[in-house]
C-alpha cells in the first residue's frame, strides 16, 4: 500500500529554534492517527506541515505520493480537511451557507447537488435540519464544531487535519463528538490525523497513535501496542495516566 502521507527527514526550525531534527514517517490510507506529547513538542507545526501552512526547513513531504515542493498548495489544501478548536466559521454565513461553501463551488450549475451535500453532512455530523438557517452565533460551541466538520467533510477531502477539534467542548458533548467522527472515519474511510493532549481520547479513537516528544515521534503503534508495549519512560508515564 502506498503511503498517504511520508515525511523524509523533515527538519523545521523557528529562527535559530530547531522544533524538528529528523523526523520520518509513513502514514496508510485509511488510517486514524492520533497525535499526543507534551505541550510545545511540535504537534501542530507537525500537522500544518502536512496541508503546507508551514513549510519545512529541510526534508522532504509527500501527500498521495508528490512532494509538496513540486505542488500547488492552495489545491493541495482543497483536498485536505482542516479542523481546529473553537469556531472557525464564516461568521456572517448561516450554517447552510458554511457548509454550502465548497460545494457550490463545484456544483455551480446544480443546485440541487448543494442542497442534498448540505444534507447529507449534517445528517453525518448529527446536526437537527431546524439549524440550517442559524448563523454561527446562534449555535453552542459543541454545534458549532459539528458545522466545522460538516463543513471541511463537505469539500471531499482525502485527509482530515484536526487540531484539539474538541478542546473547547464540555465533557458530554465531547463524547458525542467522538463517537461522531469515530463512525464518519468508518463509514468515509478517510485518512484523519487528530491532535489532542489527552491519551485516553487517543487511545479510543486512533487506529494508531503517534506520541511524539521534542520533536520525535517516540513511538507511533497501534493502540493495544503502545500500552502492552510502550518504548521508553515517557510513553510509560503517558500510558499509566490512562484509567483503563
Ligand atoms: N511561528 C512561530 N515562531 C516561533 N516559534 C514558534 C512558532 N510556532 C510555534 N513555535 C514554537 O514551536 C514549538 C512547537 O509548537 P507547536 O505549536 O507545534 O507545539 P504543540 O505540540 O502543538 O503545542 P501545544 O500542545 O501547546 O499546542 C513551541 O515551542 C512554539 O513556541
Amino acid at each position: 500500500m502506498n503511503p498517504v502521507i511520508e515525511m523524509k527527514h523533515v527538519k523545521k526550525a523557528y529562527d535559530q529554534n530547531t522544533i524538528i531534527e529528523d523526523l520520518n514517517v509513513s502514514i496508510d490510507p485509511g488510517e486514524f492517527v492520533t497525535i499526543v506529547g507534551s505541550s510545545g513538542c511540535g504537534k501542530t507545526t507537525f500537522l500544518k506541515m502536512i496541508n503546507g501552512l508551514i513549510l519545512p526547513t529541510a526534508g522532504d513531504i509527500f501527500v498521495n505520493g508528490k512532494n509538496l515542493k513540486d505542488v500547488d498548495l492552495i489545491q493541495l489544501r482543497r483536498n485536505i480537511g482542516y479542523v481546529i478548536q473553537g469556531s472557525v466559521l464564516f461568521p456572517h454565513m448561516t450554517v447552510r451557507e458554511n457548509i454550502a461553501y465548497v460545494p457550490t463551488l463545484w456544483n455551480k450549475k446544480n443546485k440541487q447537488a448543494t442542497k442534498d451535500a448540505v444534507q447529507k453532512w449534517m445528517d453525518i455530523v448529527g446536526l437537527d435540519p431546524s439549524m440550517m438557517d442559524r448563523y454561527p452565533h446562534e449555535l453552542s460551541g459543541g454545534q458549532q464544531q459539528r458545522v466545522g466538520i460538516a463543513r471541511a467533510l463537505a469539500a471531499s477531502p482525502d485527509i482530515l487535519l484536526m487540531d484539539e477539534p474538541f478542546g473547547a467542548v464540555d465533557a458530554i458533548t465531547r463524547s458525542q463528538l467522538q463517537n461522531e467522527i469515530k463512525r464518519i472515519h468508518q463509514q468515509t474511510g478517510i485518512t484523519i490525523l487528530f491532535v489532542t493532549h489527552d491519551i485516553e481520547e487517543a487511545l479510543v479513537l486512533g487506529t494508531k497513535v503517534m506520541v511524539m516528544d521534542h520533536g520525535e515521534i517516540v513511538q507511533f503503534d497501534r493502540p493495544q501496542e503502545l500500552m502492552d508495549h510502550p518504548t521508553n519512560d515517557f510513553v510509560v508515564s503517558l500510558v499509566n495516566h490512562h484509567p483503563y
